[in-house]
């Protein structure tokens, strides 16, 4: 669908396209917390050729070898390049290539450099997008994704066993000693983030179901404006007779890392067409369209509409940066 005649200048896609600098977004949280399966959701919303992805591992210092000898994570600073990663970023920001170093995640070495030049939005992702006030500085818009320990613990060694060649007493082994450095180098960095996930079993599935169903929380720092609503269609006829599948939400504000967050709770799954209004509204501002991810689905869930809301979110901040409060005229 070509959305482009409905479109005035002041669109997302014309915020994007006529900036100079790159749009920075940080996703920051645990290994195995869910990370990269977000961003690639919200690469496919915005469109691929639109968003490069940089994953924070590949600033690691260290090698498997020598984490190994030292008993160092890679949670902890000594593991990682902090003061290339914040140089980078500025490059990036200011639409300069860098020469990035690779992480091998098959042989545990690092290698490169590669040449890397920026597109016009880039996600880092990874343990410690957050943890200097330098890279705090140079990120637009940030979110922490948080599952419960035993979420993450599933998900972690369902991926490190499958996909990565380790054993299940390895991958717990590694948690293990992992405790200490989550705790004091990434977990502390949730309280800079615009907006955090958390992940917890869902009341209407097990945490180890196929088509991903889990209760999702939504904490967002207060927004000063929003460029449009866009309003969920949450049509209770249409649920009443069309509803197979079981849902919840709520919504409060609370006080958390010292600030008022809104809590938007939503639980199970939803029909596609609660969100088919913020998706046109996507749509509209991108220029791309479908938003192919969900659009041929009959339910999606509160993964997905979270991955939406928060495209939306995402799309508000980068044209308050460009236009300011001349964004609706
Ligand atoms: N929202 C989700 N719903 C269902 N499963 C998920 C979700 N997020 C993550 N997973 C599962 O958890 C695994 C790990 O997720 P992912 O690779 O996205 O984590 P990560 O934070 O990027 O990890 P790392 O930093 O170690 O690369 C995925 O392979 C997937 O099986
Ligand atoms: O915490 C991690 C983030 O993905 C990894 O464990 C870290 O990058 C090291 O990778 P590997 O376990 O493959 O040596």
């Amino acid at each position: 669908m070509d959305y482009s005649h409905e479109t005035n200048l002041k669109n997302f896609r014309h915020a994007v396209d006529s900036s100079e600098s790159t749009f920075i977004i940080g996703v920051a949280g645990d290994s195995g917390s869910g990370k990269t399966t977000f961003t690639r959701a919200i690469r496919s919303i915005f469109g691929n050729n639109m968003v490069t992805t940089i994953s924070l591992d590949d600033y690691h210092v260290l090698d498997r070898d020598e984490r190994k000898r030292t008993g160092i994570t890679p949670l902890s600073p000594e593991a990682n390049n902090f003061s290339l990663l914040e140089e980078h970023v500025a490059l990036l920001k200011e639409g300069k290539s860098i020469d990035k170093p690779v992480y091998n995640h098959d042989s545990g070495k690092i290698e490169g450099p590669v040449r890397l030049s920026p597109s016009r939005i880039i996600i880092i992702e990874g343990l410690h997008p957050l943890f200097t006030e330098k890279l705090r500085e140079l990120i637009d818009f940030s979110i922490y994704v948080s599952p419960d320990t035993d979420v993450k613990y599933y998900w972690k060694i369902k991926r490190d066993v499958n996909l990565r060649g380790y054993r299940e007493e390895e991958v717990l082994a590694e948690l293990e000693s992992r405790r200490a450095d989550y705790e004091n180098y990434v977990h502390p960095q949730i309280r800079f983030a615009d907006a955090v996930i958390g992940i917890s079993k869902s009341r209407y599935a097990d945490i180890m179901n196929e088509r991903g169903v889990y209760r999702v929380v939504l904490y967002q720092k207060k927004q000063d404006r929003t460029i449009r609503n866009i309003n969920l269609n949450f049509d209770l006829f249409a649920i009443n007779s069309l509803a197979e599948r079981g849902f919840s939400f709520d919504f409060s504000i609370i006080e958390k890392y010292e600030k008022k967050m809104g809590a938007l709770s939503l639980d199970g799954e939803f029909r596609h067409e609660v969100v088919s209004l913020l998706e046109k509204g996507i749509e509209m501002q991108t220029g791309i369209g479908p938003v192919s991810v969900y659009s041929d689905r009959s339910y999606v869930t509160a993964t997905e509409m979270v991955e939406l809301i928060l495209s939306w979110r995402i799309i508000n901040r980068r044209m308050d940066m460009k236009y300011g409060s001349g964004v609706s005229s």
